[in-house]
């Protein structure tokens, strides 16, 4: 497709017509409405035909996962329950189904996603589909697909319709070249994970976007997420979130990193509440359009000291998996999240002792392994 052309014929019928004041030579691309994939004619199709003060009405895609389904508790507690549509491509479980609108939705199906931000005329789009480090090493060429050629599709379909667009990057996208201890928003990142690269690309594609045609991107990268009540999809993190489930069932934990691998790491509820707060904050408060957020920073052998506060039968053992090892060498060891906290107040809840708590007193403190056996 000439894309190219189609923009630029589009984009200097645009200045020719607009009356914006934009100069030729030095493009303040802001008032340039078109998005990639539409051509100037049919742009006034999808300007925003409801009024600002209306709740948002939010799509989550790869909304199965391990966050998406916590996020969807969060905005409909927030916007309404008919106001947020969950979607992915698996069968959801039936307190899923029935807890509000759940609908089918592959982002490598263009037409099909565009349909649904149409028919539901979606304003606000949080994309969680992807695959973790650790799956995506096992299989790249999907990874690259869901990861890449899916963040196009949405980038495109969010310019279009003028959509809020929230994407997650993460700790992977900074690799062994970033300064590790702290690692600031802005420095080197060349992550050697599929992951990482789509998630750096991802980050790179959406400030484009926001520059070039005005897109309302907004992006956190997220430490390895905790949660009790969601299971993680395949990252190297995940050991932080088995070690809970193992204590309570077994008393017996195989962590599968080194006792000694420092890793940011944060609570699901931190997580979602700076994905909200983020989405809700003026455009003004925002210098950049991808954060860093933090909370704590620990080791397996640390979490495990946490851990055997509660249940000190836990018999911890390890047992490296070389890739998953390789993958968290190279990520950062701390988060510098100091511009979060200065443009839109962003401010942790949870940290170590208060993330165990936590985590035992969801899965249940009387199944443990001491009552069990
Ligand atoms: N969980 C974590 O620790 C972290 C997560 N993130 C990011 O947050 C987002 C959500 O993460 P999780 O919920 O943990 O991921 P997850 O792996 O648990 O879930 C991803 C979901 O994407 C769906 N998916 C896969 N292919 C799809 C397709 N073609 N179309 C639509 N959906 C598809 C899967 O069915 C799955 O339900 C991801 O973008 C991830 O990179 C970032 C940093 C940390
Ligand atoms: C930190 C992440 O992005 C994820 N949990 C993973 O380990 O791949």
């Amino acid at each position: 497709m000439p894309i190219v052309k189609t923009v630029s014929r589009a984009v200097s019928q645009l200045l020719q017509s607009s009356g914006c004041g934009c100069g030729i030579s030095i493009v303040p691309v802001r008032c340039i409405g078109v998005s990639p994939r539409q051509v100037a004619s049919d742009a006034s199709f999808h300007s925003v035909s409801f009024s600002e003060s209306d709740h948002p009405r939010v799509l989550i895609t790869g909304g199965l996962g391990q966050l998406g389904v916590g996020l969807a508790k969060l905005l409909r507690k927030r916007f309404g329950k008919n106001n947020v549509i969950l979607s992915d491509i698996r069968k959801p479980a039936d307190n899923v189904f029935y807890s509000g609108p759940f609908i089918y939705a592959d982002i490598l199906d263009y037409k099909n996603l565009r349909e649904i931000v149409v028919n539901n005329r979606i304003t606000w789009l949080f994309h969680y589909s992807a695959l973790l480090s650790a799956v995506g090493e096992a299989n790249v060429p999907l990874a690259r697909a869901v990861n890449i050629t899916g963040l196009h599709n949405v980038l495109d379909i969010a310019a279009e319709h003028n959509l809020r667009l929230f994407v997650p990057s993460t700790i992977g996208a900074f690799g062994p070249t970033s300064p590790r201890d702290p690692t600031p928003d802005l420095c080197i990142q060349r992550p050697r994970t599929i992951y990482g690269v789509s998630k750096v690309h991802a980050e790179l594609m959406g400030e484009y976007y926001h520059y070039r045609y005005g897109l309302d991107f907004r992006c956190l990268r997220y430490p390895g997420i905790i949660s009790a009540d969601s299971q993680p999809g395949g990252g190297t993190t995940d050991y932080a979130v088995q070690i809970f489930h193992d204590a309570i069932k077994t008393g017996k934990f195989q962590c599968n990193l080194k006792p000694d691998t420092r890793l940011p790491m944060m609570y699901i509820d931190d997580c979602l509440k700076a994905t909200l707060e983020v989405m809700e904050a003026p455009a003004e408060a925002l210098s950049m359009r991808t954060y860093n957020i933090s909370a704590m920073s620990f080791t397996p052998e640390e979490l495990a000291q946490e851990v055997q506060k509660h249940v000190p039968e836990l018999l911890v053992t390890y047992n490296v998996d070389e890739v998953r090892q390789a993958i968290a060498d190279s990520w950062p060891m701390n988060f510098d999240d100091r511009n979060a906290r200065r443009d839109w107040g962003w401010k942790h809840d949870y940290d170590l002792p208060e993330l165990v708590t936590t985590m035992f007193s969801f899965l249940g403190s009387d199944s443990r392994i001491a009552q069990a056996n």
